[in-house]
């Protein structure tokens, strides 16, 4: 199948999908570099940095190894990398692979972003919810205060995003990576949300799913073209993160999943965006295929002030207030500025709503 091809403001880049991808990196690397750094996990390099050590073959190829989860996208880990980078002598000539999750790929991307004021990068996806993260050049770790708070944007040379690897998923991880998907069936296309409502997770064929993501990046891609730096449409990629990222930071980075924070994130987005607008969304058939779908909802012990006071430092803030992405139907994404007590009102409201169902 064809490539994906997105243009960024400094360059256009391929994102190749298909099975056994991984396998051909070096027939994608077509610059000569003087050296080059994968940058994995744990458990992504136990199952595959072998394959694409051995594509690359090169000698100046070196593996960087961090532990798995969200709490490797800090500080500590961004500046180890950099000291990695040093002492197997990277330069300016030299490249950083992103092999893994979302993790990866942010953390990986923003040591490329910032060592020695910016070298190439390219990502090589392994998990579902990465087909959203690989795109668009958003790259972060977080701070102790919030997520993603320091960052940048700086797009891949490429994308090679292996289909295979996506067998070795948990299914916690099938469905933080479908929570993303909704998210783009939200805010652009109706019957790519019907048609994710009817997919159960847990008999998920290779055919319909290598169909989802190439639905969902290409909403994704189309979007990030328009606006890469955020400045309008690219606002609504954001739907179900201001609370999302607020329930991440709250209950400890690695606690929920992104995906499982972002689902319960859209259901509050509708919440909100039904009875500000008296419209009717799919509140009801999204709860149903959560939870049929085992993702965690419970919010019966949280703690709403922190929360809120969390959302105040989300990026979207202007003038102080939250701007959070509403719909005022499927497909059509918008934004409301809304005031701290609106807010705690709405939030209330969802907690007690989501807990009685
Ligand atoms: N930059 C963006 O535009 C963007 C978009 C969405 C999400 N994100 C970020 O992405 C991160 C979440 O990414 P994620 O969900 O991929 O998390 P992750 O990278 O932590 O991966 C999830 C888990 O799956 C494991 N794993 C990865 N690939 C595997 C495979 N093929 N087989 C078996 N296990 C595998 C990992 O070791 C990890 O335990 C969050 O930090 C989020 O903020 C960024
Ligand atoms: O690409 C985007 O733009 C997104 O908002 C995608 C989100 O899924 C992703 O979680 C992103 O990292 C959130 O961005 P942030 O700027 O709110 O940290
Ligand atoms: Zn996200």
């Amino acid at each position: 199948m064809d490539d994906i091809i997105v243009k960024s403001s400094s360059h256009s880049y391929a994102i190749t999908i298909g099975e056994n991808v991984r396998f051909l990196v070096d027939n994608y690397v077509t610059k000569k570099y003087s050296s080059i750094l994968v940058v994995s996990d744990k458990t992504v390099a136990d199952l595959y940095a072998n394959d694409i050590m051995n594509s690359l073959k090169g000698e100046n190829t070196f593996l960087s190894i961090v532990p798995v989860g969200e709490q490797s996208k800090d500080i500590r880990l961004f500046y180890q990398l950099h000291t990695e980078a040093i002492n197997h002598g990277l330069d300016r000539q030299s490249l950083i692979i992103a092999l893994g999750g979302g993790v990866i790929g942010d953390l990986a991307g923003f040591v490329a972003s910032t060592y020695m004021r910016g070298i190439d990068y390219i990502q090589l996806p392994t998990t579902i919810l990465a087909h959203d993260s690989s795109v668009g050049g958003k790259v972060a770790i977080n701070h102790e205060l919030g997520k993603n708070l320091i960052g940048s944007f700086y797009p891949p040379k490429a994308v090679i995003y292996d289909t295979q690897t996506l067998q070795t998923l948990s299914e916690k991880e099938v469905r933080s990576g479908y929570a993303e998907l909704i998210k783009e069936a939200l805010i652009a296309d109706g019957a790519f949300l019907n048609s994710l409502l009817e997919t159960d997770l847990f008999s998920l064929s290779t055919k319909e799913l290598e169909e989802h993501l190439r639905t969902g990046i290409k909403i994704k891609a189309t979007i990030v073209e328009e606006d890469e730096k955020e400045a309008g449409n690219r606002k609504y990629l954001n739907l179900g993160h201001t609370l999302g990222h607020a329930l991440e930071t709250e209950l400890g980075y690695g606690t929920i999943t992104h995906g499982e924070a972002v689902a319960i994130g859209l259901l509050f987005s509708i919440h909100v965006s039904e009875l500000m607008y008296a419209t009717k969304l799919p509140y009801n058939p999204l709860l149903k295929w959560f939870k049929k779908n085992h993702y965690p909802l419970d919010l019966r012990n949280i703690d709403e002030k922190s929360l809120l006071n969390i959302m105040k430092s989300d990026k979207k803030i202007m003038n102080k207030m939250i701007q959070m992405v509403l719909l005022k139907d499927t497909g059509q994404p918008t934004i409301q500025e809304l005031d701290d007590e609106d807010l705690h009102s709405y939030l209330k409201s969802f907690i007690t709503k989501l807990s009685s169902e």
